[in-house]
């Protein structure tokens, strides 16, 4: 575990600190917490460490400390420091959980090989997780992001495996193209599925309230500022947390959300003292940061620092082939929601909707499908209906286009797997396509 951290409670102040410096040099990574109530803000169900903790203290004592984790998570190792000569305590603590045990006083030594065995069983059980989390989530990736085309094939891809490593990750799109959906789809396939996604648009943040929001705040740290608060960074721990439209976060909020990617710790306003965030970052944003950053409106260093996983939400325009299916599939989805019957969508419709230009992308084309079943578009019958005209000859040619165009389009425009599938020439195909008014061009990827 990259992140791995051992946590230490202790209500004495000295043998926290020499605890603490003795582990760090043993090689661990350390936060000390004088009570059982400030560290437990930091368990979650996906925590990567181990917590050692003194049983007796005021406040809330070693072994309702112990019940509070295992509420959250009962494969969080917790090992207890009891009193010389404890047996009795000791022997309650395993009973009730604990990972392990260790009598006062103790040197790191003696620590250092349990807290190495604690480690490693947490790293086994998060890894676990992971893995049946992506099993779990396979088909899924292919509902929530449907496309044949080779981009779309591409994200899935690269979705399922940056979704199962804990990278901070960028996410680069058009509007509508479903970037909030890739950020959920990396989130539930990330051993944090089970606890909270945070979604922050950086764009409609009050710029007065910005950093209170998203650090939290004492008392007084600010006129009004009457009682302690979490942010929203907080709010997400062990989980994920979106930063939607991240171009639009303040340059000088840049500076210090940097600090927080880079040293996993937040201050609260209004405070010195620093606490550990365990979360993961997904940002978003509609435009390429690089131009931003030669335009001095975003730091490199943070661009560099989020840049190390990109994921590029591919718009309609450039996967025109995989709009008729995503068409129906929309219609079916709002269908469902409404509760109306499905509508059966023409293949010329299905065909049609990939010659329009779609500049709000999935979120237009959804809008379109939403329309359409609850009755809205206006050419709904003639759109719906599976031919125009009453004539037997125009009906045929109708359905003559539709079919040509959906195999162009299935075939991304390439003609030949076009005119063996239906069984007819090249030179059929050309004239057909001439005659029914087909522009390849417009129902494919090509640029
Ligand atoms: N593959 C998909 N299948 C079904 N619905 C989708 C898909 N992709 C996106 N949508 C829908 O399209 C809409 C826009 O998606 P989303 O909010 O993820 O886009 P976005 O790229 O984050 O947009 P913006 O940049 O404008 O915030 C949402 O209603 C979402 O449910």
């Amino acid at each position: 575990m990259s992140e791995s951290r051992v946590l230490l409670v202790d209500d004495e102040e000295e043998l926290r600190r020499s605890s603490a410096q003795a582990l760090e040099l043993a090689g661990f990574r350390v936060d000390t917490f004088a009570s059982a109530e400030r560290a437990l803000e930091l368990i979650s169900f996906s925590f990567p460490g181990v917590v050692i903790s003194d049983i007796r203290m005021p406040g809330m004592d070693g072994m309702t400390f112990l019940q509070r984790i295992r509420e959250i998570d009962p494969e969080v190792p917790v090992i207890l420091v009891t009193g010389h000569g404890d047996v009795q305590l000791a022997v309650r603590a395993m009973r009730e959980g604990a990972y392990d045990f260790v009598e006062k006083p103790f040197t790191a030594q003696m620590l250092a090989g349990t807290i190495r065995r604690a480690l490693d069983w947490r790293g086994l059980v998060l890894e676990n997780r992971r893995l049946r989390a992506v099993a779990g989530k396979r088909d899924d990736i292919e509902q929530r992001l449907p496309g044949r085309s080779p981009l779309m094939v591409d994200l899935r891809y690269r979705v399922r495996a940056i979704g199962a490593s804990d990278a901070d990750t960028l996410i680069i799109g058009e509007t509508g193209v479903g970037k909030e959906v890739v950020a959920r789809a990396l989130h539930d396939l990330s051993s944090r599925a089970n606890s909270p996604f945070i979604a922050i648009n950086c764009a409609a943040l009050p710029q007065n309230l910005i950093e209170s929001e998203l650090f939290g705040h004492e008392p007084g740290a600010f006129p009004g500022a009457l009682r302690p608060r979490y942010g929203k960074f907080e709010h997400g721990r062990g989980g994920t947390i979106l930063l939607d439209e991240i171009g639009s976060m303040p340059f000088d909020l840049q500076a210090k959300f940097l600090r927080v990617l880079q040293e996993r710790v937040i201050t609260r306003l209004g405070s010195n003292e620093t606490v550990p965030l365990d979360v993961r970052f997904i940002a978003t944003s509609k435009l390429e940061l690089e131009p931003e950053v030669a335009a001095g409106r975003f730091r490199a260093d943070l661009l560099y620092r989020l840049n190390v996983a990109t994921l590029r939400v591919p718009p309609l325009a450039e996967r025109r082939s995989d709009v008729p299916l995503l068409f129906m599939q929309l219609v079916r989805e709002s269908a469902a929601r409404y509760g109306r019957e499905d509508i059966e969508i023409s293949p010329s419709l299905a065909s049609e909707m990939a010659t329009r230009d779609w500049p709000g992308n999935v979120r237009e084309l959804r809008n379109a499908a939403e329309r359409l079943v609850l009755g809205l578009e206006t050419d709904r019958d003639e759109a719906a209906s599976p031919a125009n005209g009453s004539r037997l000859a125009d009906r045929v040619a109708a359905f003559e286009k539709s079919v040509i165009a959906s195999a162009l389009a299935a075939h991304g425009g390439a003609l030949k797997p076009v005119y063996e599938s239906l069984g007819i020439s090249r030179k059929t195909l050309y004239e057909k396509m001439q005659k029914l008014g087909l522009d390849r061009r417009a129902l494919t990827d090509e640029p």
